[in-house]
């Protein structure tokens, strides 16, 4: 295929490809713009002027051809010479009037006038030779030039513009060895292109049709962590490059088979500061269309309405389900979809040990306040990156645990906490008619006010070498019997007073936890964190808390406990009144609002920042890359800055 000329901000662009190649390249070579003064004049303004400019001239020429067919017109030549006898009667005059100068008029005899036609039609004969001479000229190389098209005749300008880079482009190589051009080619790879449209200039309210310029493609560029799409023009006239080109980059991106082509969309329209549909509908839907991805989206009406729809919507037809709301509509989104893997799968939902995988992955647009799940997969808490991430394909697997009491699944999640976690977050609840910001750090006052601790009686199984119970699962029955046995006796036991106890399967990264709440375990390595903090002093604790936002290590404390482990019982032994008094002191004051008050035997429990109440006795276990999030690949990680300092 011929690679047409194009020409883009002021620099020129030939593209070539090879389409025999399984990665199709092209290549972009420029150079600086006091090379090509001329050719920067691509910008609308200046086309629209010179295109005037020679419609103008373009008039001129007709009326003079026009003139030229009348040439025995007496009329012209009568008016051509009223105007000369004008001028010489201006010379003539009263002594009061200054003296004209110039020839004195002439008798207009007929010879005159004859000699005065023969000059006209002369004059006019040549330069009707001269247009046609230029004319046939601009044909010719009209038919030489890369753009000729048989469907839309080039303007003269055009014609020599294109001309004009054309041999500019082909004079590229013969550039003498050595010689420092100022070049510089530019590869672009198409798994980089995640859209191409096809680009027309178009007047003011013009919805269809306009003049075509080319094809405009829409690349995914990196910029640190974050992930924006960036507009690359290929400038081009001719309609049949342009259709050749169109349909064979649309097949290439059809190909690539990651990429989803239908999404689910819930948006939580309550979610932090209530702007999460605002940024779908101007930031969000905007990319899923130009990225030809067709979103099914709904907006949520209650708390638990996402959950209830992914038990009984058709999922076939989708590639991926998105969430745009905060960490609590994640967790309650996370565990609809594997939920509704278990229930596809034809397992009982109520008593799960071994959970099958979602079928459909996550994709996460953090529009919470916190956003710990966006953050912890993304390195970043930016919704135009996770938005890329979606339609780019990237994924990546990520562990989850469950939370289940007396063999009955309760809950899928990314991490729990327990005691201060669960207290301050069911505070802040109480009070969502604060702002967020305000909220969350009365919540986090008012229960460092009322510490107390909680007792309790803590086993856990650490992680082994060779993976957890469910990794080793395709071993032998002999062998699964020995290492049951040996599993029995590597639980660990701890009890007495607890401040707070975290079970996490991510790092949690979030502004106020840089490095994570979590940052010993890594969103796949089929492990949970367990961090326990024993019962101190509230300025202990406080030291401790504080740490989580410094580069310093927050679990260097005597009452502070880490442990890599794949499963985890918890048993509450008495109500800490921790609790209780936060509830008692509120219960007057707040009336106005629906108090949150727990049921006998029942704790406050922080769930990926919902709050959920669950009972004295809990197991919790890790299940490694149970679900596909839409987001950083592992390579991608290991590039990522964020990595060194968090994971
Ligand atoms: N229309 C709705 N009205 C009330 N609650 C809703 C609605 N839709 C969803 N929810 C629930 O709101 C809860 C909190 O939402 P979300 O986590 O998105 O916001 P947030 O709490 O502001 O963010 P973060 O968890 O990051 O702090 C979720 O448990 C979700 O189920």
């Amino acid at each position: 295929m011929k690679g047409p000329v194009t020409h883009t901000e002021g620099r020129e662009t030939l593209i070539t490809t090879h389409p025999a190649r399984k990665r199709s390249i092209m290549t972009k070579s420029y150079t600086e713009e006091s090379m090509m003064p001329e050719s920067k004049s691509t910008d609308w303004t200046n086309e629209c002027l010179n295109s005037q400019e020679e419609r103008a001239m373009e008039n001129e020429n007709a009326e003079l051809d026009e003139m030229s067919k009348d040439g025995d017109d007496e009329d012209a030549l009568n008016r051509l010479e009223d105007d000369e006898e004008d001028e010489d009667e201006e010379e003539e005059g009263d002594d009061q009037k200054p003296k004209r100068r110039g020839p004195k008029k002439k008798k207009m005899t007929k010879a005159r006038l004859q000699r005065f036609k023969q000059r006209r039609m002369k004059a006019n004969t040549r330069e009707r030779n001269r247009m046609h001479g230029l004319n046939d000229a601009l044909e010719s190389l009209r038919k030489v030039v890369p753009c000729y098209s048989k469907t839309q005749k080039l303007s003269k300008i055009e014609t020599l513009r294109l001309a004009k880079n054309y041999i500019w482009a082909l004079s590229e190589p013969e550039t003498p060895a050595g010689v420092d051009t100022q070049w510089r080619e530019e590869c672009m790879e198409l798994r980089e292109v995640f859209a191409v449209k096809v680009k027309r200039r178009r007047s003011i309210g013009q919805q269809t049709g306009g003049t075509l310029l080319g094809l405009t493609l829409f690349r995914c560029v990196r910029k640190g962590p974050k992930l924006k799409d960036h507009a690359f023009h290929l400038n081009n006239l001719s309609a049949d490059h342009c259709e050749v080109w169109f349909k064979h980059l649309k097949e290439i991106l059809n190909g690539f088979q990651d990429r989803p082509k239908a999404l689910r969309v819930f948006v939580n329209p309550t979610s932090h500061r209530k702007e999460a549909c605002q940024l779908y509908r101007d930031d969000i839907a905007p990319l899923f269309k130009l990225a030809d991805i067709k979103a099914d989206v709904t907006v949520t009406e209650r708390k638990g309405h996402a959950l209830s729809i992914l038990r009984e919507c058709k999922l076939n037809e989708y590639d991926g389900v998105v969430v745009v709301g905060g960490d609590g509509s994640v967790a309650e989104v996370a565990h609809g979809l594997l939920l509704r893997g278990q229930l596809d799968a034809g397992r009982d939902t109520d008593s799960i040990f071994t959970p099958v995988q979602a079928t459909l992955p996550l994709g996460v647009i953090p529009a919470g306040s916190t956003d710990i799940v966006a953050c912890s997969v993304h390195g970043i808490r930016d919704p135009i990156t996770a938005a890329m991430h979606i339609i780019m394909g990237h994924f990546q697997a990520v562990d989850v645990c469950s939370f289940s009491s007396q063999g009955r699944l309760l809950r899928f999640a990314f991490s729990g906490m327990f005691g201060f976690g669960g207290h301050t977050l069911a505070l802040a609840e109480r009070h969502r008619w604060m702002p967020p910001s305000q909220r969350r750090e009365f919540a986090v006052i008012k229960t460092l006010a009322n510490l107390k601790p909680e007792d309790c009686e803590l086993s856990f199984l650490p992680v082994k070498q060779g993976g957890t119970r469910e990794t080793r699962r395709g071993e032998s029955a002999r062998n699964d019997r020995a290492s049951a046995s040996e599993e029995d006796e590597a639980w660990q036991t701890v009890e007495g007073l607890f401040l707070n106890i975290s079970i996490m399967a991510i790092p949690c990264l979030c502004s106020m936890a840089p490095r994570g709440l979590a940052p010993n375990t890594r969103l796949d390595n089929g492990s949970m964190a367990l961090i326990s903090v024993r019962n101190t002093s509230r300025s202990e604790f406080i030291k401790h808390l504080k740490r989580y936002s410094s580069v310093n290590n927050q679990f260097s404390f005597s009452f502070v406990e880490t442990h890599s482990v794949q499963e985890v019982k918890l048993r509450v032994r008495s109500r800490g009144s921790c609790a209780d008094d936060t509830l008692d002191d509120n219960v007057e004051s707040e009336s106005k609002n629906t108090p949150i008050i727990f049921s006998e035997g029942t704790y406050p429990w922080n769930i990926d920042g919902d709050l959920l109440e669950l009972p004295s006795e809990l197991l919790i276990r890790v299940h490694p890359q149970l679900v596909k999030l839409f987001g950083v690949t592992m390579e991608e990680t290991e590039e990522s800055p964020i990595k060194c300092s968090c994971i």
